[in-house]
């Protein structure tokens, strides 16, 4: 199997900056930054890598959250890294990505803000149930694809922002 792209965290700073505008001041962030791993595969077969909560999480019915993840993904040229809700979740909790999925580019990695995944989630249970998840515990899979380009493609523009960046298609 050929090897496509790299995990790495993010700086400690960019964290911070990402995790304080989510959840507000006041958190041990150093502590919750150091404790995140790279993603991983739970089996040899896995298709996706488990991102997991930096941190304690709870989210009642209806709720949302943004979740600074703390990883970057460098990647080859050619290659996507589409992010999906954890399958127990879904069938548990019906836990959504509030995009459905997440799309990360393989130029979002120089971003401004360091390429920071961050992963947008919401509570959809139909069943009042409310989700409480520890830190560590995987909430997110990521899998890599390999994507096509389309005949007379011209793109040529540079990535600098996060998500909506390029709403103002003019830019790029
Ligand atoms: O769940 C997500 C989805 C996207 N991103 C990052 C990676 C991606 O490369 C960037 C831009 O996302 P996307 O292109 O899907 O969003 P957009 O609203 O179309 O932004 P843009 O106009 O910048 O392309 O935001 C995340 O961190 N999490």
């Amino acid at each position: 199997m050929q090897k496509v792209a790299k995990f790495h965290k993010v700086s400690l700073q960019q964290f911070e900056r990402d995790w304080v505008e989510a959840f507000g001041a006041g958190q041990p962030v150093r502590d919750i930054y150091s404790g995140i791993p790279l993603p991983r595969r739970a089996t040899f077969g896995s298709a996706g890598y488990d991102f997991v909560l930096p941190g304690d999480l709870k989210l009642g019915p209806g709720e949302t959250v943004r979740i600074p993840t703390g990883i970057r993904a460098q990647m080859r040229a050619g290659w996507v890294l589409l992010c999906f809700p954890r399958s127990g979740l879904g069938f548990k909790y019906r836990l959504q990505l509030d995009n459905t999925v997440g799309v990360i580019d393989e130029d979002y990695f120089n971003a401004e803000n360091e390429g920071h995944i961050q992963i947008q989630l919401t509570n959809d249970s139909k069943e009042g149930k409310t989700l409480v998840l520890e830190a560590g515990q995987g909430f997110a899979q990521g899998i890599f694809l390999p994507f096509g380009l389309a005949e007379g493609d011209e793109a040529g523009g540079q990535r600098t922002g996060g998500f909506g960046s390029t709403d103002n298609k003019g830019d790029i």
